[in-house]
Order: structure tokens, then C-alpha cells, then sequence
């Protein structure tokens, strides 16, 4: 019999900051798949973007104000403590390490990450250590720009959940979750502007994010 209890899954991200685009999807995913937990692992220095607007002291505390009452959701610290940068692959490695080879890990991730993953530093390094979960994000397709990495993707796509409950790493799993068009650019944008965000995060986030006066255009900036 598959023990359901031991997949544990990372959700890792910039969250500047976080929203309902990555709290509902996981919330679905994790009664389709089976999750008991799941860690939402923030990053400290992004590889492949510019730094975020808000510090890593405010999107930690973002995060903790949208999981209050979710028990679904704890924190991982761990990347927020390096000052290099936050490389999934030595991420993972290191939870590897510490879980030992056989307990199945999973990395979540949003369809638009699994398009640019090839790029990741070391990525093919990454399915050694972990699965990677795919949640469903509108406006961004399902193939691989390139062949060479569709034919990557191929090689690990499992459609059977019991996959990952049995295996340590290795799998490719494209959840049905479902599409929520938010993202934390459109937040920021919106917010900057003065425009109402109310149904895209949670209000204690929101009223953290005005109480601190982030994501305010600079003064004297034109709108
Ligand atoms: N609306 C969404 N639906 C599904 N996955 C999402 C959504 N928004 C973000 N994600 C996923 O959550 C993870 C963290 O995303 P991130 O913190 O970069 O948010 P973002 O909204 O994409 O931010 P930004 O607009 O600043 O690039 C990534 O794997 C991303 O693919
Ligand atoms: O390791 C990499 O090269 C790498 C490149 C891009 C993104 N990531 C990680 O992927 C997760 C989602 O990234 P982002 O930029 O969408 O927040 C987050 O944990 C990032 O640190 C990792």
C-alpha cells in the first residue's frame, strides 16, 4: 500500500509579493495530489530577475500574514540566510541531504518556470533530488520552446500521482490545477497606479503592503 503521509513538497518563489496565484493552486493541488504540507521556501537573491521591491524581511512577513490560517503551509528559511544566489539546484541538494535518498521530495512550480527551467542553473541536477509539480498559469503554453527540452520534459511526465508517493525524484507531474490570471507584476502595477487589489491577495497582506507604503510609485513620480 502507498504511504500518502511521506511526499513532502517545497513551493519556492520570489513573492514580491505573495497572492492568491500561488495560495489557491497549491491549496487545489494539494488535495489532488495528496499533500499534507507544504513548505513555502521564499528566496534571498533571485537568479533570474532583478531584485525584488520589497526586502526579504518584508516578503517573509507577507508570506506569514497570508498563511496565518492556513495549516496547510509552513515557512522554510533557508535560502533567506544566503547571501548568494538562491540556486534551486543547491536548494534541493541540500534538502536531499538532509531527508536522506529515499523519502519523496517534490518542487512546486507554475507552468511559466517549467518554460525557462532548461535555463536553471544546473537544472538537470534538479530531478536527481526532487520531483517537479507543475501548477496550470493562463498565458503561457505547455510546450518547450525547444525540441531538445520537450523531449527533456517527455522523458520524466508521469500522469499517475502514485508516482510521486513512490519514488524518491525523478518526475514530471502537470497537475490540473486551476488558472487564476494574477500575477505579483500586475500588483504591483496595480497598486502603484492607486487600483483596487482587494480580490487578487489576501487583506492582511495588503494591509501590511499599505501600512508600509510598498509598491507606492516614488514621490513626486508622475502617474
Ligand atoms: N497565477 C499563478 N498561477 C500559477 N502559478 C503561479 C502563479 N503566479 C506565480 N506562480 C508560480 O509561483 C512561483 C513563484 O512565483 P513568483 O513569486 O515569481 O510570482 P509571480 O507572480 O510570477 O511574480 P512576478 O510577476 O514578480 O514575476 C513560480 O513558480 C510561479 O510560476
Ligand atoms: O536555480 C535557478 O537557476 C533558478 C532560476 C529561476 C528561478 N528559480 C527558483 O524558482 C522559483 C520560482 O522563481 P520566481 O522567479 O518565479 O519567483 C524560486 O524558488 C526561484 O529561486 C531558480
Amino acid at each position: 500500500m502507498v504511504d500518502m503521509n511521506q511526499l513532502q513538497a517545497l513551493f519556492g518563489g520570489t513573492f514580491d509579493p505573495v497572492h492568491y496565484g500561488h495560495l489557491k493552486p497549491v491549496e487545489a493541488l494539494a488535495n489532488q495530489v495528496g499533500l499534507s504540507r507544504v513548505i513555502i521556501m521564499p528566496n534571498n537573491v533571485p537568479p533570474h530577475r532583478p531584485q525584488p521591491e520589497a526586502t526579504s524581511q518584508q516578503r517573509k512577513t507577507m508570506l506569514e500574514l497570508a498563511i496565518a490560517d492556513k495549516p496547510l503551509f509552513t515557512l522554510d528559511e533557508r535560502e533567506l540566510r544566503r547571501d548568494t544566489p538562491s540556486y534551486s539546484a543547491l536548494t534541493l541538494k541540500e534538502w536531499r541531504e538532509e531527508q536522506g535518498p529515499q523519502r519523496p521530495l517534490a518542487f512546486i512550480i507554475g507552468q511559466d518556470s517549467l518554460l525557462t527551467f532548461p535555463s536553471w542553473h544546473h537544472y538537470e541536477t534538479i530531478l536527481d533530488n526532487c520531483h517537479l509539480i507543475v501548477c496550470r498559469r493562463p498565458g503561457y503554453p505547455l510546450e518547450m520552446a525547444q525540441k531538445e527540452h520537450q523531449q527533456w520534459l517527455d522523458d520524466h511526465l508521469t500522469q499517475h500521482v502514485e508516482a510521486l508517493h513512490t519514488q524518491p525524484a525523478g518526475k514530471i507531474y502537470l497537475a490540473e490545477t486551476p488558472w487564476f490570471n494574477i500575477s505579483a507584476t500586475l500588483i504591483r502595477e496595480r497598486l502603484e497606479h492607486g487600483e483596487n487589489c482587494d480580490d487578487l491577495l489576501p487583506a492582511a497582506v495588503l494591509e501590511y503592503i499599505n501600512a508600509q507604503g510598498l509598491y507606492r510609485s516614488a514621490p513626486g513620480a508622475s502617474l
